[in-house]
């Protein structure tokens, strides 16, 4: 059973997804989730240390794992997705079979400098990368999971990527 109001983002690393997570859950005054979060606290290892112990394979697994978790429950919530949670084993399907999916369509000179000038914190892919580097490897991840993020049913994209237009574009759609 999974009833509630399901707010999914998604997007690329750095478009933004657990930040504006939590000003559209404090917004709603819904529970917030993040699976990196979810992640980490099962499995009580940050997500860097997952990918060095474990492998990616063992991390995607544990993501679904939460993805499933989560979305069964009967709450309504805001759940930040981590960048590649839509691209791995139908996770967009189980994602737009229970909720509500949004897309956060960043551009990737904004993505790039924002995770140029943040640490790079929960994003092993990104470690030691230079403003070029990081820039490439966006644009090939982009390349790789648009095909996923573009199964939203809610694609928020343009310019300003405050969270006052994010939140009154996302309301809108919600609401027509
Ligand atoms: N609207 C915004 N304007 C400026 N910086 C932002 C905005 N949203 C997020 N950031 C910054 O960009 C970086 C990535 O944001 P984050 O929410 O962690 O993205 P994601 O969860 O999609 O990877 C963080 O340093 C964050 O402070
Ligand atoms: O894009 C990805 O594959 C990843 C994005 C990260 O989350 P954010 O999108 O919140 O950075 C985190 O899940 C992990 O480093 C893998
Ligand atoms: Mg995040």
């Amino acid at each position: 059973m999974s009833k509630g109001l399901k707010v999914v983002l998604i997007g690329l690393p750095g478009a933004g997804k657990t930040t504006f997570g939590k000003q559209l859950a404090k917004e709603l005054n819904f529970p917030y989730f993040d699976s990196d979060g979810l992640i980490e606290q099962k499995h009580q290892m940050k997500i860097p240390m997952i990918f060095s112990v474990y492998g990616e394979g063992k991390f995607r697994e544990w993501e679904s794992e939460a993805l499933e978790d989560i979305l069964k429950t009967d709450q309504s919530f805001v759940l930040s997705t981590g960048g590649g949670a839509p691209c791995f084993n139908d996770n967009m399907d189980l994602i737009n079979s229970k909720g509500i999916s949004v897309y956060l369509d960043v551009p990737l000179d904004v993505i790039s400098q924002r995770l140029y000038s943040s640490k790079i914190q929960n994003r092993p892919m990104f470690e030691g990368l230079d403003s070029g580097e990081i820039t490439l490897k966006l644009k090939s991840l982009l390349a790789q999971r648009e095909y996923f993020y573009n199964q939203a049913k809610i694609k928020l994209s343009g310019e300003d990527f405050s969270a006052e237009y994010l939140m009154y574009e996302l309301i809108n759609q919600l609401k027509s």
